[in-house]
């Protein structure tokens, strides 16, 4: 049976156990529950905390994980990303208070607060700079007010929590954070039932990145239209009933949805449909 880690909390809690329910496996109702067998897919969930779950994986006792990228990177364990999941997305970010410190350099024999000392230790030592890193478990961005630290190092999503406490992001982005489904480092092969959730998740992705566009469009502008919409791999072009016109079926990113039906009408397609993808396999 297929283990796999799941956040039991935090904000990717939910978002991860939605994907899940999505790509069709069964998912706890109860937030207390910590694991959860799902026979019809030979697979069993652990629930357990977001931080924790590089630890888990790393050692081989699961097969795979949920978790982000900066949780895994601070973690220091032998997991390794095995796919981004799109979801949970944040950057983590350098901040003090307004012109105090304004670039890295100046962090230097600077005190930098964080729950994520790994990360920073290693930002820091990979620029040689040299910094007292202080670790905290969370509510990072009080600790300059208090006295704590000069500077904090966090993660950034809307930016409210650090302008609340009057800071200001300053430097590079030290990462780009998103949720991922990672994998021991020693796992020689992936599992099946590993690449069997794999593909259910890319599913999921696609059906919620991309709707299917169907539009009419005379014969002779097919051209012109499908150059507009090229699909994955190439749309459908079926003839209409009555001649001269075709029938055009292509998967468009959900985003560009209304640009691409403006796009298709001044070209003379009419009778632009769009519908939602609810599962695929691509
Ligand atoms: N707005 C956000 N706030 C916090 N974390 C976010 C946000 N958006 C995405 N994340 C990601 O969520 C993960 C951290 O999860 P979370 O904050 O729930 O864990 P935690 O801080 O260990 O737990 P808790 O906050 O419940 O004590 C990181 O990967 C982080 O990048
Ligand atoms: O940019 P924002 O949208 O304001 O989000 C970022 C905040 O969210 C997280 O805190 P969390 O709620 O996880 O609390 P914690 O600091 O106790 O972990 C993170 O540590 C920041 O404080
Ligand atoms: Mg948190």
């Amino acid at each position: 049976m297929l283990r796999i880690a799941v956040p039991n909390k935090g904000s990717l809690s939910e978002p991860a156990t939605d994907m899940l329910r999505e790509a069709g496996y069964r998912q706890r109702r109860d937030p207390r529950e910590l694991v959860l067998v799902d026979p019809a897919n030979d697979i069993e969930f652990f629930f357990l905390r977001p931080r924790d779950i590089a630890v888990y994986v790393g050692s081989g006792t699961v097969d795979a994980g949920i978790t982000g990228r900066d949780l895994l990177l601070d973690s220091g364990a032998s997991a390794v990303e095995h796919m981004e999941l799109g979801f949970g997305g944040s950057t983590f970010r350098f901040a003090a208070p307004a012109d105090r410190v304004t670039s890295l350099a100046e962090v230097a024999g600077r005190r930098v607060a964080t729950s994520y000392p790994v990360l920073v230790g290693d930002h820091l030592r990979d620029r040689g700079i040299e910094a007292t890193v202080i670790r905290l478990d969370g509510a990072v961005e009080s600790a300059v007010q208090l006295g704590v630290a000069d500077v904090v190092a966090d993660v950034v999503s809307t930016g409210t929590t650090l302008r609340g406490a009057g800071l200001e992001v300053f430097g590079d982005p030290i990462l780009r954070s998103e949720a991922v489904l990672i994998r021991p480092q020693s796992q020689t092969a992936v599992p099946a039932g590993l690449e069997v959730l794999t593909r259910r998740l890319q599913g999921v992705l696609v059906a919620r990145q991309y709707v299917l566009m169907d539009y009419d469009v005379p014969a002779h502008l097919v051209e012109q239209a499908v150059a507009i919409t090229p699909g994955l791999e190439s749309p459908t072009v079926s003839p209409l009933h009555s001649g001269g016109w075709s029938a055009v079926r292509a998967m468009v990113r959900r985003e560009d949805t209304n640009r691409v039906m403006d796009d298709l009408y001044d070209v003379g397609a009419r009778a632009i449909l769009v519908t939602s993808i609810h599962a695929c396999r691509i």
